[in-house]
């Protein structure tokens, strides 16, 4: 077989199974021996679910409009405990298809729409997965693949139901075409409340599936400027030599939306944003910033530097942290009145190791805040000898805007155009809009789901990380849900505490005044 092209026509793509950009020999030589053709069986379980409708068939549709999944191979199976037929599915899901896609030919739309088949049944229930594997089977059978049977378990579910469910597939859904297909589950986050919690959920799926059946889907890893991230780093000259403490003041990494927790407060109240946010996507986000160049782009050589820079993460010093919560949120009657769960945290970590002793990694997250955005901010140390005396404009900042309006951009300070010798601060600027306009940045759903039907692990948490993870929120999380550490409440439509903006100042970071980056418009 040759090896899988990522040419622009849908049927290029059709066999596109690997990343060929990062292909090396061995990867090759695996692409022929394992040639994952033949018939593909996609099971969106909480089908009827939110996640579902407004990210998982959306993500689906994206992929079979551009030609990666193909009507001769592929079926999708929605499953629930809510009676629903086929087209009520369909009926359900229809308007957020066409929402992501709107300009996209009703006759694709339908022949998506007729890969979709229900089927109903509980999450323990033998009877119920009897029934859906009999569905899946007819499927294979009818596509007359059956010896090289494909089968991915996306759990659009509440992590409370993820034991029973992976014990139904493992007892009556699993390929039996084995070793020329495969069984693989994607799960979603939350995975645990908080280290014994997710050991034990950990233990009770690895009983069920190897490790590289697993899938736990972070979707902030499915970003395009989180995957450009390793790629900036290590394949320009530029970085290597500056992203160290010798060069680097300190670091943010910031999630911040401007809506509450609407509908969702009852699961956010058991949550609230560290674990919703913090431990997870930025946590991500940090490792990618943080760790050291990984001996290749195979995914054990990525999760294991991430693993080592999450293990030398110091424990937390509660002066470094800020909790808030917005006032209103008890208002929610899901919610306790009583409730201490943040909605807003920033946490400072530090991290014990050659390259970033001393450096502050500020962690930013909140809710119902003045803005939405999400970005990585690293803010350069003052040039030594400073013989402009340009300190009052500002550091160099290098900003990686994730979203909106994906950018990069670099602060610095140049002479003012004019006859003046005198300084301003400018940016060098790569936004993604005007830089790259004939290129649809892809959904981070459409790209993971895509990345677990080519068995590629890079963009998902390995369960050793996400230990490590838990190791370092645990405490805390314990100590707020005991009372001992307190949020301080903060207006709706505000930047949050003022304390943490104290915070943040304290750990170092000089917020320039009067420059603000305004990204072009086109
Ligand atoms: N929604 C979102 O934006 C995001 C969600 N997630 C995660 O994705 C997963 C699914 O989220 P979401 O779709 O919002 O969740 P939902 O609350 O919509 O649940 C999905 C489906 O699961 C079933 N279900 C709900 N509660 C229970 C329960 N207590 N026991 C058994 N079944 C239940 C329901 O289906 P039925 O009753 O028909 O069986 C429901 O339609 C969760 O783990 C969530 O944390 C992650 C990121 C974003
Ligand atoms: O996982 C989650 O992410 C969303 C934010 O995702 P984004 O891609 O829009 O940044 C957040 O709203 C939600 O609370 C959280 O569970």
């Amino acid at each position: 077989m040759s090896i899988s092209s990522t040419g622009s026509s849908p049927s290029s793509r059709r066999n596109s199974f690997r990343n060929d950009a990062f292909i090396d020999e061995k990867d090759v030589i695996d692409s022929i021996t394992n040639t994952e053709m033949g018939c593909l069986s996609i099971v969106v379980l909480g089908a009827s679910g939110d996640l579902a409708k407004k990210k998982t068939f959306p993500a689906l549709f994206n992929l079979f409009r551009q030609g990666f999944l193909q009507s001769n191979e592929v079926h999708i199976f929605g499953y629930a405990r809510t009676k629903l037929s086929d087209d009520d599915l369909r009926e359900r899901i229809r308007g957020y298809l066409i929402k992501g896609a709107p300009s996209e030919n009703p006759e694709i739309l339908s022949d998506f729409l007729k890969l979709i088949k229900y089927v109903s049944g509980g999450y323990d229930s033998a009877e119920g997965f009897l029934s859906l594997n009999k569905a899946i089977s007819e499927h294979e059978l009818a596509k007359n693949s059956y010896g090289s049977s494909r089968r991915l378990f996306y759990l659009a579910l509440p992590p409370s139901v993820y034991p029973s469910v992976c014990k139904m597939i493992k007892s009556y859904c699993m390929n039996q075409a084995v070793p020329t297909g495969w069984t693989r589950i994607v799960v979603e986050k939350p995975f645990g409340k908080d280290l014994a919690s997710a050991e034990e959920l950990s233990a009770q799926l690895g009983e069920l599936f190897d490790e590289p059946q697993l899938y736990r889907i972070d979707h902030y890893l499915g970003k395009e400027l989180v995957q450009n991230l390793l790629v900036l780093r290590f394949a320009n000259r530029f970085f290597l030599p500056l992203w160290n403490r010798d060069n680097i003041d300190n670091i943010q990494i910031v999630f911040r939306e401007d809506f509450g927790t609407e509908g969702r407060g009852g699961y956010f109240d058991e949550y609230g944003i560290i674990r919703d946010i913090i431990q997870n996507h930025l946590l991500q986000v940090l490792c990618l910033v943080a760790m050291e160049k990984p001996v290749s782009l195979r995914p054990e050589h990525i999760r294991d530097e991430k693993v080592k820079v999450l293990q030398s993460v110091l424990p937390i010093n509660y002066d470094e942290v800020v909790l808030g919560q917005y006032e209103g949120y008890t208002d929610d009657p899901t919610v306790s009145k009583d409730s201490n769960t943040p909605t807003f945290a920033t946490i400072i970590l530090r991290i014990h190791n050659e390259r970033w002793e001393g450096v502050p990694f500020i962690m930013k997250a909140g809710k119902a805040l003045n803005s939405r955005k999400a970005e990585i901010r690293v803010q350069f140390k003052d040039v030594p000898g400073d013989i402009f005396k340009c300190k009052k404009q500002g550091r160099n900042e290098f900003v990686i805007r994730l979203q909106p309006k994906e950018a990069m951009y670099m602060k610095l300070t140049v002479k003012k155009p004019g006859l003046d010798m005198s300084t301003i601060q400018s940016e060098l600027d790569l936004s993604y809009g005007q830089r790259y306009q004939e290129v649809p940045i892809p959904e981070a759903y459409e790209r993971l789901i895509l990345d677990t039907i080519r068995g590629d692990q890079q963009h998902f948490v390995r369960r050793d990380e996400l230990r490590a993870a838990w190791e370092i929120f645990t405490p805390l999380l314990h100590d707020i849900e005991d009372g001992k550490v307190k949020s301080v409440p903060y207006k709706p439509g505000s930047r949050g505490p003022p304390e943490a903006d104290e915070l943040a100042a304290k750990a170092g970071y000089v917020q320039t005044h009067g420059y603000i980056w305004i990204p072009p418009t086109l």
